[in-house]
Protein backbone atom coordinates (compact mmCIF):
# COMPACT_ATOMS: atom_id res chain seq x y z
CA UNK A 1 0.00 0.00 0.00
CA UNK A 2 1.32 3.56 -0.39
CA UNK A 3 0.69 6.81 1.78
CA UNK A 4 0.80 10.13 1.72
CA UNK A 5 2.32 11.05 4.80
CA UNK A 6 4.37 7.70 5.56
CA UNK A 7 6.49 5.38 4.12
CA UNK A 8 6.41 1.79 4.65
CA UNK A 9 9.29 -0.36 3.64
CA UNK A 10 10.26 -4.17 4.49
CA UNK A 11 13.85 -5.06 5.73
CA UNK A 12 13.69 -8.86 6.23
CA UNK A 13 10.73 -9.23 8.82
CA UNK A 14 10.88 -5.70 9.92
CA UNK A 15 8.87 -3.12 8.90
CA UNK A 16 10.38 0.45 8.72
CA UNK A 17 7.44 3.47 8.82
CA UNK A 18 8.91 6.75 8.53
CA UNK A 19 6.65 9.55 9.22
CA UNK A 20 6.99 11.76 6.03
CA UNK A 21 5.81 15.55 6.41
CA UNK A 22 9.34 16.57 6.94
CA UNK A 23 8.35 20.43 5.95
CA UNK A 24 5.68 20.36 8.96
CA UNK A 25 8.44 18.90 11.25
CA UNK A 26 6.03 15.54 10.98
CA UNK A 27 3.47 17.64 12.78
CA UNK A 28 0.93 14.73 13.39
CA UNK A 29 -2.00 15.41 11.20
CA UNK A 30 -5.27 13.25 11.52
CA UNK A 31 -4.33 12.04 7.77
CA UNK A 32 -1.09 10.93 9.18
CA UNK A 33 -2.13 9.07 12.32
CA UNK A 34 -5.38 7.59 9.99
CA UNK A 35 -2.44 6.38 7.57
CA UNK A 36 -0.36 4.80 10.47
CA UNK A 37 -3.32 3.23 11.82
CA UNK A 38 -4.18 1.85 8.59
CA UNK A 39 -0.65 0.68 8.13
CA UNK A 40 -0.49 -0.88 11.28
CA UNK A 41 -3.39 -2.91 10.62
CA UNK A 42 -2.27 -4.04 8.13
CA UNK A 43 1.38 -5.44 9.49
CA UNK A 44 0.13 -7.02 12.26
CA UNK A 45 -1.84 -9.50 10.22
CA UNK A 46 1.12 -9.79 7.93
CA UNK A 47 2.90 -13.13 8.86
CA UNK A 48 6.22 -12.13 7.29
CA UNK A 49 6.62 -9.32 9.26
CA UNK A 50 7.83 -10.09 13.17
CA UNK A 51 8.52 -6.42 14.33
CA UNK A 52 8.33 -2.22 13.38
CA UNK A 53 10.60 0.21 13.40
CA UNK A 54 9.47 4.37 13.90
CA UNK A 55 11.13 6.87 12.68
CA UNK A 56 10.79 10.54 11.45
CA UNK A 57 13.71 12.54 9.67
CA UNK A 58 16.90 13.44 11.35
CA UNK A 59 15.62 17.14 12.38
CA UNK A 60 12.37 15.68 14.02
CA UNK A 61 10.77 12.23 14.89
CA UNK A 62 7.69 14.67 15.09
CA UNK A 63 6.84 18.15 16.70
CA UNK A 64 3.26 16.91 17.96
CA UNK A 65 -0.09 17.48 16.77
CA UNK A 66 -0.99 19.63 14.13
CA UNK A 67 -1.43 22.31 15.65
CA UNK A 68 -2.64 24.54 12.76
CA UNK A 69 -5.43 21.57 12.23
CA UNK A 70 -6.59 21.64 15.42
CA UNK A 71 -6.43 25.16 16.63
CA UNK A 72 -9.96 26.08 15.97
CA UNK A 73 -11.73 22.86 17.15
CA UNK A 74 -14.01 23.01 19.42
CA UNK A 75 -14.90 20.61 22.20
CA UNK A 76 -17.73 19.28 20.36
CA UNK A 77 -15.01 18.31 17.39
CA UNK A 78 -12.70 16.63 19.90
CA UNK A 79 -15.08 15.19 21.79
CA UNK A 80 -16.62 13.64 19.42
CA UNK A 81 -14.03 12.51 17.34
CA UNK A 82 -12.67 10.87 20.48
CA UNK A 83 -8.90 13.09 19.60
CA UNK A 84 -7.09 12.41 19.88
CA UNK A 85 -6.25 8.75 21.71
CA UNK A 86 -8.67 6.75 19.38
CA UNK A 87 -6.26 6.39 16.52
CA UNK A 88 -2.98 7.51 17.68
CA UNK A 89 -3.66 4.32 20.62
CA UNK A 90 -3.36 1.73 17.87
CA UNK A 91 0.58 1.53 18.34
CA UNK A 92 0.03 1.18 22.02
CA UNK A 93 -2.05 -1.79 21.19
CA UNK A 94 -0.15 -3.15 18.71
CA UNK A 95 0.93 -6.92 19.38
CA UNK A 96 4.48 -7.33 17.81
CA UNK A 97 7.40 -5.32 19.27
CA UNK A 98 7.81 -1.79 18.17
CA UNK A 99 10.79 0.35 18.05
CA UNK A 100 10.60 4.22 18.18
CA UNK A 101 13.96 5.56 16.56
CA UNK A 102 13.70 9.22 17.91
CA UNK A 103 16.43 11.83 15.93
CA UNK A 104 15.50 15.74 16.34
CA UNK A 105 12.22 16.81 18.11
CA UNK A 106 9.98 14.42 19.66
CA UNK A 107 7.46 17.06 21.41
CA UNK A 108 4.16 16.73 22.93
CA UNK A 109 2.17 14.32 20.67
CA UNK A 110 5.57 13.01 18.97
CA UNK A 111 6.95 12.20 22.68
CA UNK A 112 4.07 10.37 23.39
CA UNK A 113 4.06 8.58 20.05
CA UNK A 114 7.50 7.49 20.77
CA UNK A 115 5.94 6.29 24.11
CA UNK A 116 3.51 4.54 22.92
CA UNK A 117 6.65 2.03 21.08
CA UNK A 118 8.29 -0.56 23.53
CA UNK A 119 11.47 0.90 23.92
CA UNK A 120 12.93 4.25 22.53
CA UNK A 121 16.44 4.36 21.01
CA UNK A 122 17.45 7.90 20.32
CA UNK A 123 19.73 9.69 18.52
CA UNK A 124 22.49 12.14 20.12
CA UNK A 125 20.78 14.92 18.59
CA UNK A 126 17.16 13.97 19.56
CA UNK A 127 14.87 16.20 22.33
CA UNK A 128 11.57 15.19 24.26
CA UNK A 129 9.61 17.49 25.44
CA UNK A 130 5.45 17.90 26.33
CA UNK A 131 5.78 21.20 25.39
CA UNK A 132 1.75 21.84 25.35
CA UNK A 133 1.41 24.11 28.11
CA UNK A 134 2.99 26.62 26.15
CA UNK A 135 0.26 26.60 23.74
CA UNK A 136 -2.55 26.71 25.99
CA UNK A 137 -3.55 22.81 26.60
CA UNK A 138 -2.25 19.55 28.08
CA UNK A 139 -0.56 16.23 26.92
CA UNK A 140 -3.89 14.46 25.82
CA UNK A 141 -2.51 11.47 23.94
CA UNK A 142 -0.65 9.51 27.13
CA UNK A 143 2.08 12.05 28.12
CA UNK A 144 0.76 12.62 31.37
CA UNK A 145 0.60 8.89 32.82
CA UNK A 146 3.27 7.13 30.41
CA UNK A 147 5.85 10.24 31.11
CA UNK A 148 5.32 9.74 35.04
CA UNK A 149 5.08 6.06 34.88
CA UNK A 150 8.72 6.17 32.61
CA UNK A 151 10.98 8.94 34.59
CA UNK A 152 8.91 9.46 37.66
CA UNK A 153 6.45 12.22 38.62
CA UNK A 154 8.94 15.04 39.95
CA UNK A 155 10.55 15.43 36.30
CA UNK A 156 7.31 14.56 34.53
CA UNK A 157 5.43 17.24 36.51
CA UNK A 158 8.61 19.99 35.82
CA UNK A 159 8.52 18.36 32.07
CA UNK A 160 4.73 19.06 31.46
CA UNK A 161 4.16 22.15 33.43
CA UNK A 162 7.03 24.25 32.31
CA UNK A 163 7.43 22.84 28.54
CA UNK A 164 11.29 22.08 29.09
CA UNK A 165 12.73 19.95 26.42
CA UNK A 166 14.91 17.07 27.97
CA UNK A 167 18.53 16.01 25.26
CA UNK A 168 19.25 12.51 24.78
CA UNK A 169 21.41 12.21 27.73
CA UNK A 170 18.89 13.34 30.58
CA UNK A 171 16.10 11.27 28.79
CA UNK A 172 18.72 7.93 29.03
CA UNK A 173 19.63 8.84 32.39
CA UNK A 174 16.20 9.31 33.53
CA UNK A 175 15.26 6.14 31.80
CA UNK A 176 12.94 7.37 28.86
CA UNK A 177 15.71 5.97 26.69
CA UNK A 178 16.92 2.69 25.74
CA UNK A 179 20.39 4.02 24.23
CA UNK A 180 21.75 6.66 23.01
CA UNK A 181 23.99 6.43 19.17
CA UNK A 182 25.12 8.20 16.56
CA UNK A 183 22.59 9.82 14.63
CA UNK A 184 23.32 8.93 11.72
CA UNK A 185 23.88 5.16 12.88
CA UNK A 186 20.12 5.50 14.30
CA UNK A 187 18.35 3.40 11.14
CA UNK A 188 20.93 1.17 11.14
CA UNK A 189 20.92 0.21 15.17
CA UNK A 190 17.21 0.32 15.59
CA UNK A 191 17.16 -2.33 12.43
CA UNK A 192 19.81 -4.17 14.04
CA UNK A 193 18.00 -4.57 17.19
CA UNK A 194 14.82 -5.31 15.57
CA UNK A 195 15.85 -7.95 13.43
CA UNK A 196 17.74 -9.79 16.30
CA UNK A 197 13.74 -9.77 17.67
CA UNK A 198 12.26 -10.52 14.62
CA UNK A 199 14.88 -13.78 14.62
CA UNK A 200 13.41 -15.01 17.44
CA UNK A 201 9.85 -16.73 17.67
CA UNK A 202 7.32 -14.30 16.64
CA UNK A 203 4.45 -15.52 19.26
CA UNK A 204 7.08 -15.77 22.29
CA UNK A 205 7.74 -12.76 21.20
CA UNK A 206 4.71 -11.60 21.53
CA UNK A 207 3.94 -13.20 24.69
CA UNK A 208 7.12 -11.36 26.03
CA UNK A 209 5.42 -7.89 25.25
CA UNK A 210 1.86 -8.42 26.77
CA UNK A 211 3.66 -9.71 29.93
CA UNK A 212 6.36 -6.76 30.24
CA UNK A 213 3.01 -4.48 29.39
CA UNK A 214 1.18 -6.22 31.57
CA UNK A 215 3.29 -4.40 34.79
CA UNK A 216 1.64 -1.14 33.73
CA UNK A 217 -2.08 -2.00 34.60
CA UNK A 218 -2.13 -4.83 37.48
CA UNK A 219 -0.79 -5.58 41.12
CA UNK A 220 2.26 -7.31 41.54
CA UNK A 221 0.66 -10.56 42.47
CA UNK A 222 -1.63 -10.24 39.27
CA UNK A 223 1.14 -9.63 36.88
CA UNK A 224 3.17 -12.44 38.35
CA UNK A 225 0.13 -14.42 37.95
CA UNK A 226 -0.28 -13.34 34.25
CA UNK A 227 3.56 -14.30 33.33
CA UNK A 228 3.17 -17.34 34.78
CA UNK A 229 0.25 -18.31 32.69
CA UNK A 230 1.51 -16.88 29.86
CA UNK A 231 5.26 -19.00 30.59
CA UNK A 232 3.31 -22.15 30.83
CA UNK A 233 1.22 -21.26 27.53
CA UNK A 234 5.00 -21.43 26.11
CA UNK A 235 5.27 -25.21 26.55
CA UNK A 236 2.22 -25.21 24.16
CA UNK A 237 4.82 -24.28 20.75
CA UNK A 238 6.93 -25.67 19.02
CA UNK A 239 9.18 -23.16 18.99
CA UNK A 240 10.13 -23.52 22.44
CA UNK A 241 10.76 -27.64 21.83
CA UNK A 242 13.15 -26.03 19.27
CA UNK A 243 14.70 -23.69 21.21
CA UNK A 244 15.06 -25.81 24.01
CA UNK A 245 16.56 -28.43 21.92
CA UNK A 246 18.65 -26.64 19.53
CA UNK A 247 20.10 -25.64 22.91
CA UNK A 248 20.81 -29.16 24.14
CA UNK A 249 21.95 -30.06 20.76
CA UNK A 250 24.31 -27.24 20.50
CA UNK A 251 22.82 -25.89 17.52
CA UNK A 252 21.38 -22.46 16.48
CA UNK A 253 17.41 -22.66 16.70
CA UNK A 254 15.21 -22.58 13.73
CA UNK A 255 11.85 -20.91 14.96
CA UNK A 256 8.85 -21.36 12.64
CA UNK A 257 6.61 -18.97 14.56
CA UNK A 258 4.24 -21.96 15.69
C1 LIG B 1 -1.07 15.45 21.05
C2 LIG B 1 -1.37 16.43 22.11
C3 LIG B 1 -2.80 16.37 22.45
O1 LIG B 1 -0.69 16.05 23.26
C4 LIG B 1 -1.08 17.85 21.74
C5 LIG B 1 0.15 18.23 20.97
O2 LIG B 1 0.96 17.51 20.49
S1 LIG B 1 0.26 19.90 20.79
C6 LIG B 1 1.75 20.17 19.90
C7 LIG B 1 2.93 20.15 20.78
N1 LIG B 1 4.10 20.53 20.01
C8 LIG B 1 4.59 21.76 20.04
O3 LIG B 1 4.08 22.66 20.67
C9 LIG B 1 5.84 21.99 19.19
C10 LIG B 1 5.57 23.03 18.12
N2 LIG B 1 6.77 23.30 17.33
C11 LIG B 1 7.79 24.06 17.78
O4 LIG B 1 7.82 24.49 18.91
C12 LIG B 1 8.89 24.32 16.82
O5 LIG B 1 8.44 24.07 15.52
C13 LIG B 1 10.16 23.46 17.06
C14 LIG B 1 10.83 23.87 18.38
C15 LIG B 1 9.83 21.97 17.09
C16 LIG B 1 11.17 23.68 15.90
O6 LIG B 1 11.43 25.05 15.73
P1 LIG B 1 12.14 25.55 14.40
O7 LIG B 1 13.35 24.76 14.13
O8 LIG B 1 12.31 27.02 14.56
O9 LIG B 1 11.14 25.21 13.21
P2 LIG B 1 9.75 25.95 12.88
O10 LIG B 1 10.01 27.02 11.89
O11 LIG B 1 9.02 26.32 14.11
O12 LIG B 1 8.92 24.75 12.22
C17 LIG B 1 9.12 24.35 10.85
C18 LIG B 1 7.77 24.16 10.23
O13 LIG B 1 7.08 23.14 10.92
C19 LIG B 1 5.82 23.63 11.41
N3 LIG B 1 5.47 22.95 12.66
C20 LIG B 1 6.30 22.61 13.66
N4 LIG B 1 5.63 22.01 14.63
C21 LIG B 1 4.34 21.98 14.24
C22 LIG B 1 3.16 21.48 14.84
N5 LIG B 1 3.14 20.84 16.02
N6 LIG B 1 1.99 21.64 14.16
C23 LIG B 1 1.97 22.22 12.96
N7 LIG B 1 3.07 22.71 12.32
C24 LIG B 1 4.24 22.58 12.98
C25 LIG B 1 6.07 25.11 11.59
O14 LIG B 1 4.87 25.80 11.66
C26 LIG B 1 6.91 25.42 10.37
O15 LIG B 1 6.08 25.46 9.23
P3 LIG B 1 5.84 26.86 8.46
O16 LIG B 1 5.05 27.69 9.41
O17 LIG B 1 7.19 27.43 8.19
O18 LIG B 1 5.05 26.47 7.25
Amino acid sequence: MTYENIIVAKHGKVALITLNRPKALNALSPDLTRELGEALDVLEIDPTVAAVVLTGSEKAFAAGADIKVMKDWSYMDVYSANFITATWERIAKFRKPTIAAVAGYALGGGCELAMMCDFIIAADNAKFGQPEITIGTIPGAGGTQRLTRLIGKSKAMEMVLTGRMMDAVEAERAGLVTRIVPADQLISDALKTAEKIASMSMPIAMMAKDAVNRAYEVSLSEGIHFERRLFHSTFATEDQKEGMNAFSEKRPPVFKDK
